[in-house]
């Protein structure tokens, strides 16, 4: 079934929309595991570095936490796959620094890249809204197997510049920054709550389940639902 709809910009999910969870957890996941250690002893003065670890002990209610406890408790939160902004600050760090090297190359399911294309050409405007923060997302959609993507994509959000993804606000934050009305943003994910909210803040949306996914057998509710991005036809209506 092909779902259709007339509007100004889509906003993307990554891990589960775009994109696998498992190259997420399995490929970047070990990735910045294996290199916390250093950059919070070697580097912290560096200021984004210096806010994150002191977001860490703020959550953890330590503020004389040294840097090993700050390390198990980023760990910690990799194991539950908590998604703490803190967090995504340091592995942004990391992944953009390993996209730069050329370690790591992003992974995106064979439907998505045609899919923004054909719709970037047809005057949609593009968006990203993940966990991932916004360094780890610019770097994300640069290093794709299919060379630079970022210049589909317009505009870049995450849970420090928009807040957390299950709350309304966060998608009127959004909407507002776009300057676009919130019945002509489109917002794709495979995670239900956040459908909820996008919904709530009265975005159109679509979950996307994909097979293997961890969202695929919960499914999305009562949200629009694709399997691929090639269901999907987007038109946008310039009267
Ligand atoms: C390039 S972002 C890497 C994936 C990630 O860390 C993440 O938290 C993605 O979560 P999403 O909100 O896109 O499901
Ligand atoms: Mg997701």
């Amino acid at each position: 079934m092909t779902l259709r709809f007339d509007v100004d910009a889509v906003v993307l999910d990554i891990e589960g929309t775009t994109s696998a969870t498992g190259f997420v957890v399995d490929v970047l996941y070990p990735y910045s595991r294996s290199r916390f250690g250093a950059l919070l002893s070697e580097r912290s003065g560096d200021p984004a570095v210096a806010r994150a670890t002191a977001q860490v002990r703020e959550l953890i209610a330590e503020p004389d936490a040294d840097a090993a406890r700050v390390e198990k408790a980023l760990n910690d939160w990799l194991d539950e796959d908590r998604k703490a902004t803190p967090l995504k600050t340091l592995q942004g760090i990391i992944w953009s620094e390993g996209f730069a090297r050329g370690d790591l190359v992003s992974h995106f399911y064979e439907d998505v890249v045609p899919a923004l294309r054909a719709w970037h050409a047809t005057g949609v405007r593009l968006h990203v809204y993940s966990s991932g923060s916004v360094a780890a997302q610019r770097a994300w959609f640069r290093s794709s197997p299919e060379g630079d993507l970022l210049p589909l994509v317009e505009g870049l959000y995450d849970t420090e510049n928009a807040g957390p993804k299950q709350e309304p606000t966060s998608y009127g934050t959004i909407a507002a920054a776009l300057g676009t009305a919130p019945d002509r943003l489109l917002f794709l994910s495979d995670r239900p709550g956040e459908l909820d909210a996008a919904r709530a803040a009265g975005w159109r949306t679509v979950g996307v389940r994909r097979p293997g996914e961890p969202y695929y057998e919960q499914g999305v509710g009562d949200h629009p639902q694709a399997g691929t991005f090639d269901e999907i036809t987007i038109a946008r209506s310039t009267t």
